[in-house]
């Protein structure tokens, strides 16, 4: 990874990722975007205890949709659905406890959901994790791919048909501005080969994932597909997982409300949905994701072993993924 890319990135975001670069974005933004009602629309996030998914399902709660809470942690996930009922006096609001890195697990959930559930208008990838040290799932993937990457890959992929039956249907999903310094590789999905640096390997997932969101709105253009970057955002997963940058940009970074705010618009606006599916966003603008010269666009067939690789995987540890 080049320094000037690096330089290039840290440069954007003091400017842009931080509290004040919310701020001044939001000047920009029409106030009568979100002035919308979303009864009757039901919207799945992940990781919605905590942090921006929190944030999201309250302001998704507020507006009168059906939230369905996907979570690990269930004491952790009923205590965050009771604020969030008590909030916004909005009763239905579903937890269902999943553990996003236990991918056959995902996929059963996946597919007793549809079982159970006519629709699903919207799903929100937000879950995501970055471990240091390199750890393996039950199925032997690495921990973070498995979680950030291949629970995205088969939840979505599971829920596509459903969501294809449900009216305006979208998939957002919570990627990040660390990616823009990363090439995608399709030779090391696993991270086995170089020395294991964790926020080096969620950083490539978060590509991974504006790959995968670029190809899933090709292949389906019935749904729209976004990826998003929420800017630095004060949250559990930057305090433990970046201590010393969360120190170090202190009162600088955006509350889970301003992180969310993005990934609400792109769930309920109806000007989202007028913008073209597959793309990436920041602060409810589509925004480039390669930094410019910074040599990180992918050939063709790199993204096509990329999604091979993902449909032999994702095959491998389910029965009918596609
Ligand atoms: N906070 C930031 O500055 C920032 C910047 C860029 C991207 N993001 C992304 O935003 C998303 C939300 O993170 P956050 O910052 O709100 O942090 P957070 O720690 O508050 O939230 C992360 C959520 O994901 C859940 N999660 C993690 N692993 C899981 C698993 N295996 N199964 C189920 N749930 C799991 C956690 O329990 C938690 O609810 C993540 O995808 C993160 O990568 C955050």
């Amino acid at each position: 990874m080049s320094l000037y890319r690096n330089a290039v990135w840290f440069l954007n975001g003091i400017h842009q990722y931080t509290r004040k670069g919310y701020e001044s974005a939001l000047r920009d933004f029409e106030p009568k975007d979100l002035d919308v009602s979303v009864v009757g629309r039901s919207f799945m996030i992940t990781g919605a205890n905590s942090g921006i998914g929190r944030a999201t399902a309250m302001a998704i709660a507020q507006k009168g949709g059906t939230v369905h809470m996907v979570c690990r942690n269930k004491d952790k996930a009923e205590e965050a659905r009771a604020d969030i009922v008590s909030e916004s006096g909005n009763t239905e609001v579903h937890v269902h406890i999943v553990d996003m890195s236990e991918t056959h697990k995902v996929w059963e959930f996946a597919e007793a959901f549809k079982r159970q559930y006519p629709a699903l208008n919207v799903l929100i990838n937000n879950a995501g994790c970055m471990v240091h040290k390199r750890e393996v799932n039950a199925e032997g993937l690495e921990k973070n791919f498995a979680t950030n990457t291949m629970g995205v890959f088969i939840l979505t992929q599971t829920l596509i048909p459903l969501l294809q039956k449900s009216r305006d249907p979208r998939v957002i999903t919570v990627s990040s501005g660390g990616m823009l310094v990363h090439k995608l590789r399709v030779d090391d999905l696993q991270s086995e080969k170089d020395y294991f640096d964790g926020v080096m390997v969620y950083a490539q997932n978060k590509r991974q994932q504006v790959v995968l969101t670029q190809e899933w709105a090709q292949a389906n253009p019935d749904i729209h597909f976004s990826a998003m970057h929420p800017g630095w955002v004060d949250t559990a997963a930057v305090s433990t997982s970046m201590p010393q940058f969360h120190q170090m940009m202190g009162k600088r970074l955006r509350s889970a409300e301003q992180g969310a705010d993005t990934v609400v618009w792109l769930a309920s606006s109806r000007a989202a949905a007028r913008t073209r599916s597959g793309q990436f966003f920041q602060d409810r603008t589509p925004v480039p994701a390669h930094l410019p010269l910074a040599w990180t666009h992918s050939s063709a067939e790199d993204i096509q072993v990329f999604m091979t690789q993902m449909e032999n995987l994702g095959r491998s540890f389910t029965e009918n993924l596609m």
